[in-house]
């Protein structure tokens, strides 16, 4: 809590402000029952006035209770706009370091959270934090204002008829806590069948192609029927809860209010109270009602928003993924590429690297071939600094990668992973990716030095065509020619291409080869491949196997070596 304050810190006059206008609210809450107390006994009931002395007073005063009522109003619209426009603010400043935070987190973080669960976090945990600043902190200090200032008036109406009336305080207090209990109970129910629901649909609507291609419907249609019934189940105890709790909290209070007319009818008689008086003391009542059954209700929305702040924090608290040394100078001049004796595991319990000494050079084409598993994308997933070595280092020209500052360098590193991920925007968007100092002509420069540009002309819009979540409406090769487009842009002196070219036709794959060689004369390129066809003209071959590189040299020379590679290739063209 202490931690979450300091954000609203920067709108502290805000904050006074609204508690301010709160407070006055809370005065302007207390007045009705004490004006029309006066109308009735100072003027309706007074047969020492004449009639139109009465009257005249009556008006007057009836006058004063409409502009309360519409102060009322007025304070009341001014506390809302006050405190939403201030948990609006806090939440978006949160929600903003959120994601800056989760920018800057390692891929190790996303493989251990979900993506649900952390756009949980930036979206539902802060809707909390929005909540208590909007409805609990202010709310809170006007309910307290308001139960002191109704028990004042109680207590100097009669008090008699207060300490008469004050057993039903307690029985309120106990139907209250007792429907809070159950209230929350069948509440986190609800929200977690709820969350189950949700995280299916999301799961099997983007698996919906897998579904319909295995005849999987009807089990599937069974399998949401019984999360779908769980939610139903838990919905109906809730209703159950309203249904049964709402109206005797009612009731209680119905009764409450009866007891406070049979006694103080009883004390008109023996004229120890006026009745307006009376009048004004149930109307108190009434209103010391209000800020006990908020007050319980706000009770839930601290626990929620502590529970929240922590899920947060926890995420705040993260550490951001190692980016070398902030604001180096030093940029990629050659593109050297070196592992010494580099060690790797993503969980650290199974070795996926082991030991990997290799030079990559400027101006060289090395293929990188293995089977499923071996570990090649690793070895990619290390050089582009996406994860860290456990053991070894990897230099580039000569020092250390973390000698960099890798946010600036990155450009100079890129890859062309084998699923393509394109993000909202058009064509052109995602050649530059969204750095607009790069003019559309250099777009379609790079585009044509990959041989991409006739196959995106040929699209609706051209470069300009719109791209939806994910580029789903690209084929896979499309998308991953934009990515290769993307390198030669930024004209990146190492590139990485992961099955690059896996997606394409041959026809397009010949000419993509024919540029790779030449991009290749002035950039270190390391080219993952599974199928051998593609890796025959490579300046060299490592072999990866079991996390090792096993073999190295080329094409003709691994195969007259008979080993690991001559295997593959006996497999691949065997027929
Ligand atoms: N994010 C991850 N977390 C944990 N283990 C992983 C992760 N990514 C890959 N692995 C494991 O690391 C091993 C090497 O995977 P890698 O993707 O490097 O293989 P690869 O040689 O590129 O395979 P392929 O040819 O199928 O692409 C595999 O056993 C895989 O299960």
């Amino acid at each position: 809590m202490k931690r979450l304050l300091k954000y609203a810190k920067p709108y502290a006059w805000f904050f006074v402000l609204a508690i301010f206008v709160v407070l006055v609210s809370a005065v302007v809450d207390l007045l009705p029952p004490q004006l029309i107390r006066t109308i009735i006994d100072g003027y309706l009931n007074n047969e020492a006035l004449s009639e139109s002395e009465r009257l005249s007073g009556i008006s007057r005063l009836g006058f004063a209770v409409v502009g309360v009522f519409a102060a009322q109003f007025l304070f009341g619209y001014l506390s809302t706009f006050i405190t939403s426009y201030l948990g609006n603010r806090i939440v978006h400043d949160v929600r903003t370091e959120l994601f800056r935070k989760v920018l800057r987190l390692p891929m190790s973080f996303f493989d251990r959270n979900p993506s649900g669960r952390i756009t949980t976090r930036i979206v539902n945990d802060t809707q909390n934090i929005q909540e208590f600043f909007t409805s609990v902190i202010t709310a809170m200090v006007k309910d307290v204002f308001l139960l002191a200032g109704t028990i004042y008036f109680l207590v100097r109406l009669s008090p008699r008829l207060f300490a008469t009336s004050s057993f039903i305080f307690p029985i309120i207090a106990v139907a209250m806590i007792l429907f809070r209990y159950f209230d929350l109970k069948v509440y986190r129910e609800v929200r977690t069948n709820l969350a189950k629901v949700n995280a299916y649909l999301a799961e099997h609507i983007s698996g919906m192609s897998v579904i319909k291609l295995f005849l999987a419907e009807d089990y599937k249609r069974k399998e949401f029927d019984s999360v779908n019934s769980e939610l139903y189940r838990s919905q109906l105890k809730q209703l159950y809860v309203f249904g049964i709790f709402r109206p005797f909290i009612s009731f209680v209070r119905h009764m409450a209010t009866s007891a406070i007319i049979y006694f103080g009818a009883r004390m008109i008689l023996q004229q120890s109270i006026r009745f307006g008086e009376l009048y004004a003391f149930i109307s108190y009542i009434d209103t010391f009602m209000r800020p006990l059954e908020d007050i319980s209700e706000k009770y839930d929305i601290i626990q929620n928003t502590t529970a929240s702040c922590e899920k947060i924090f926890s995420l705040m608290d993260e550490q951001p993924e190692p980016s070398g040394k902030k604001n180096s100078d030093l940029r990629i001049e050659k593109g050297k590429l070196e592992f010494e004796d580099v060690w790797f595991s993503y969980d650290s319990e199974r070795w996926i690297l082991k030991g990997i000494n290799v030079v990559f050079n400027p101006g060289e084409l090395t293929a990188i071939v293995g089977e499923t598993g071996a570990g090649k994308t690793s070895l990619m997933n290390l050089i582009n600094g996406l994860y860290v070595p456990q053991k070894g280092r990897i230099l580039i020209d000569g020092k250390d990668m973390f000698e960099y500052d890798l946010t600036r360098i990155r450009k100079q590193i890129a890859a062309v992973p084998q699923d393509v991920i394109l993000f909202t925007g058009t064509i052109l968007d995602n050649v530059r990716l969204f750095d607009e100092s790069y003019s559309e002509e250099q777009v379609v420069e790079a585009l044509k030095k990959v041989h991409a540009y006739d196959i995106v002309s040929h699209l609706t819009d051209g470069i300009h065509t719109k791209i939806v979540e994910r580029g789903y409406t690209l084929s896979a090769g499309e998308r991953q020619l934009i990515a290769l487009a993307r390198a030669v842009l930024f004209d990146a002196k190492i590139l990485i291409l992961d099955e690059a070219t896996s997606n394409i036709d041959v026809e397009t794959e010949t000419r993509i080869e024919a540029a790779i060689r030449e991009l290749s004369k002035e950039k270190t390129m390391i080219m993952i491949a599974h199928r051998l066809s593609t890796v025959k003209n490579a300046d060299r071959i490592l072999v990866v196997h079991n996390g090792k590189i096993v073999e190295e040299g080329k094409h003709a020379q691994l195969l007259a070596r008979q080993g690991v590679y001559y295997q593959l290739y006996q497999i691949q063209f065997a027929s």
